[in-house]
């Protein structure tokens, strides 16, 4: 470990990228950190589809997290090839790589990213999480002895993300590892996404949450409208697009019922994010076969990962 002294008068700047497979935390690491939500959250895996800058700022440094979409064996789709790539990408050029692990199941796509994390550069850090599941925390050890036989980490920190355990010694860790250097963004910024984004990731959000099995990932939205009115009124118009009509039909739900539930849930969070009152409108539109067209994920904006 690096001795801390040294680093007490200088600010300190960088780039962390988050890694792991689908569903063991990511997000939710990020948004404990940041004290605020900036990546969507939801108990089926793959939910995090686009990469989602969340940015940390203290009085020493400001830590700028890339949030990895999950790596995959199953290549099949495009959608998965693509988010692949992210991945891959979002490793390079990054001062510490953070690698998030859930510390009650090991899979074949977490030994894929510790195989990907082995050729990479730059100080690692594994986060072995929920282990607030465990009974007995002494099971993590194997798990740990395991992760770190494939692979060199320069620190290693069981915890929780949902509780908050252990994500203070990790912030202080990660942030002792970034070059000096001034602040790239405003000290009250917590992303550089816009603010179109975060709603079409609220309306996503809720709509994988209603669906519960049902639609996976072949519905996408669209922010068609984001405008206030004279009267500081937020008027949000959002489309969702899904692969085939059954789909629509069941977003839809009896009566136009699950829709609407999906748009008051997600109208309440706009409130609170824009700080503002929001009118939200919501459509659904078949574009078939989306997912397997790379043209046209890119023109729905999948192709800003460099
Ligand atoms: N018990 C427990 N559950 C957790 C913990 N951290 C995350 N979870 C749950 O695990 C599920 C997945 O969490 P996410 O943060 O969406 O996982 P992710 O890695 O970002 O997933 P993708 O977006 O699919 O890549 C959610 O239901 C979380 O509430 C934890 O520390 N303990």
């Amino acid at each position: 470990m690096t001795d801390k002294s040294e680093y007490k008068d200088s600010f300190r700047c960088g780039y962390v990228a988050v890694l792991g497979r689908p569903n063991v935390g990511k997000s939710t690491l990020m948004n404990h950190i940041l004290g605020q939500k900036v990546s969507i959250t939801s108990r089926k895996p793959q939910t995090t589809r686009h990469r989602v800058l969340g940015i940390y700022t203290d009085d020493d440094a400001q830590i700028l997290f890339v949030d990895t979409p999950g790596i995959h064996r199953k290549e099949a789709r495009s959608i998965n090839r693509y988010m692949n790539r992210a991945a891959s990408s979002s490793m390079a050029d990054v001062d510490v790589l953070l690698f998030v692990v859930d510390g009650t199941q090991w899979t074949d796509d977490d030994e894929l990213v510790l195989e990907k994390l082995s050729h990479a550069k730059g100080k690692k850090v594994l986060f072995v999480n929920k282990v607030d599941k465990l009974a007995d925390k002494e099971e993590v050890l194997p798990h740990i002895a395991h992760i770190t036989e494939q692979c060199d980490f320069d620190a290693v920190f069981p915890g929780s993300a949902l509780r908050g355990h252990n994500l203070d010694e990790l912030t202080k860790t990660l942030k002792q590892w970034l070059p000096e250097g001034d602040l790239f963004y405003p000290e009250d910024y917590i992303t550089d996404r816009s603010e179109r984004f975060m709603a079409a990731e609220l309306i996503r959000e809720k709509l994988m949450r209603s669906l519960g099995e049902e639609i996976p990932y072949s519905s996408t939205v669209e922010i068609e409208q984001f405008k206030f009115n004279d009267k500081g009124i937020l008027t949000i118009s959002g489309l969702i697009l899904v692969e085939r009509s059954g789909q629509k039909a069941i977003i839809i739900g009896k009566g136009g019922q699950r829709l609407k539930q999906i748009g008051r849930d997600a109208r309440i969070e706009m409130e609170e994010l824009f700080d503002s009152k929001v009118f939200l409108e919501l459509w659904v539109k078949v574009k078939d076969g989306w997912a397997d067209d790379e043209r046209a994920l890119k023109s729905l904006g999948y192709d800003d990962y460099r």
